[in-house]
């Protein structure tokens, strides 16, 4: 659906050279909800305004449904934008227009029949939920609700695509999972393609298929959700992850000094997330393991489990085969 092939980006300041990326390859499939993480500055904003073609292409190729987009002319970009809808950090109301007016808006633009707009603008505002609030300002509205305005107004001419640029970092976390469990519906139901752009990892472990990790404009690491999330490689991913979880690592292993035998972390991945592994290998291999942290979540709709152990006495060697051909994923953080 969407291609980049060795995209560079540099922004002329003061007549030098600033790069923004750095020659960019990525491949989005149709139908996928893509994240891009990255810490500010990292070229994320710059690398999905080339989606839209907001911004060109210092050197590289941009490809939308197999199309080379940078060879459109001016009206051929106007209609490959329609194809497109984008959702903002600061929801971009227009504040002077009530909720059905800023939806609306890209259909008057589009010259859509009176009629018809008030049939699209009435089904947009129940699919996001506003029925009460169709006649208010954007000032009316909490948080929330302006971002499910900003998501009727971005679906308002059917486009394919759904551009997000951190769409919920304004908002506080309950509302947060309702924007994104309206944005996962949405992808489901109209087989949307979903970019998000976020500096938040959470965000991606929640509705995102796949990830790209980004770092000084490259991508530093991509890979399907649950693999980079659960086993990130790169320094920059590892520490993503980590501030989701919530982890200090430097305390955690000072906290282990103190613990006596060998130290290794299990992951566990879908079904066997609930198998009984930890007693059954116990028992087969006579091992002792106490449980020095861990978490159960899911990521999007897939359960998973990490647990630091230590093990001590009979065979651990035996118990670490044991976890492995349960299907488990084994580290060991101290041998
Ligand atoms: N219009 C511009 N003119 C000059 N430099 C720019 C412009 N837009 C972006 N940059 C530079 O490009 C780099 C990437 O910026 P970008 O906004 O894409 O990062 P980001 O990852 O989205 O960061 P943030 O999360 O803070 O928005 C930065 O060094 C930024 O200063």
């Amino acid at each position: 659906m969407i291609e980049f092939i060795d995209v560079h980006k540099s922004f002329k300041v003061d007549g030098r050279d600033i790069p923004a990326l750095n020659g960019i390859d990525l491949k989005i499939e149709a139908g996928q909800i893509f994240g891009i993480i990255g810490h500010s500055g990292a070229g994320k904003s710059t690398l999905v305004r080339h989606i839209n073609l907001l911004e060109k292409p210092t050197r590289g190729r941009i490809l939308i449904g197999g199309e080379d987009i940078t060879a459109r002319d001016a009206a051929g970009l106007r209609e490959m934008r329609r194809g497109i809808g984008m959702i903002f950090q600061h929801f971009n109301l227009l504040s002077s227009k009530t909720v059905a007016e800023n939806i609306a808006f890209p259909l008057r633009l589009a010259g859509t029949p009176t009629a018809k707009i008030h049939q699209r603008v009435n089904e947009l505002i129940a699919r996001v939920g506003l029925e009460e609030h169709a006649r208010k300002y954007p000032a009316q509205l909490s948080g929330g609700q302006k971002q499910r305005v900003g998501i009727a107004r971005a679906l308002a001419t059917g486009p394919r695509i759904l551009l997000c640029d951190e769409a919920t970092s304004a908002l506080d976390p309950q509302t947060t999972q309702s924007v994104l469990q309206l944005l996962a519906e949405i992808n489901r139901e109209f087989n949307l393609t979903i970019v998000v752009i976020t500096h938040e990892m959470d965000v991606i472990r929640r509705i995102g298929d796949r990830v790209a990790v980004l770092d000084a404009g490259r991508v530093v690491e991509t890979g399907p959700v649950a693999d980079v999330f659960l086993h990130p490689q790169h320094q920059t991913t590892q520490r993503f992850v980590r501030e989701a979880e919530n982890v200090d690592e430097q305390e955690e292993h000072a906290a282990f000094e103190h613990v006596p035998g060998r130290i290794i972390r299990l992951t566990f991945r879908g079904e066997s997330t609930y198998q009984p592994v930890l007693g059954q290998v116990a028992r087969e291999t006579g091992v002792d393991f106490s449980i020095l942290s861990g978490r159960i979540d899911r990521i999007k709709d897939t359960p998973y489990g990490q647990l630091t152990l230590s093990l001590t006495d009979g065979q651990p060697d035996a118990a670490l085969q044991r976890f492995a051909a349960a299907g488990l994923t084994v580290e060991v953080l101290r041998a």
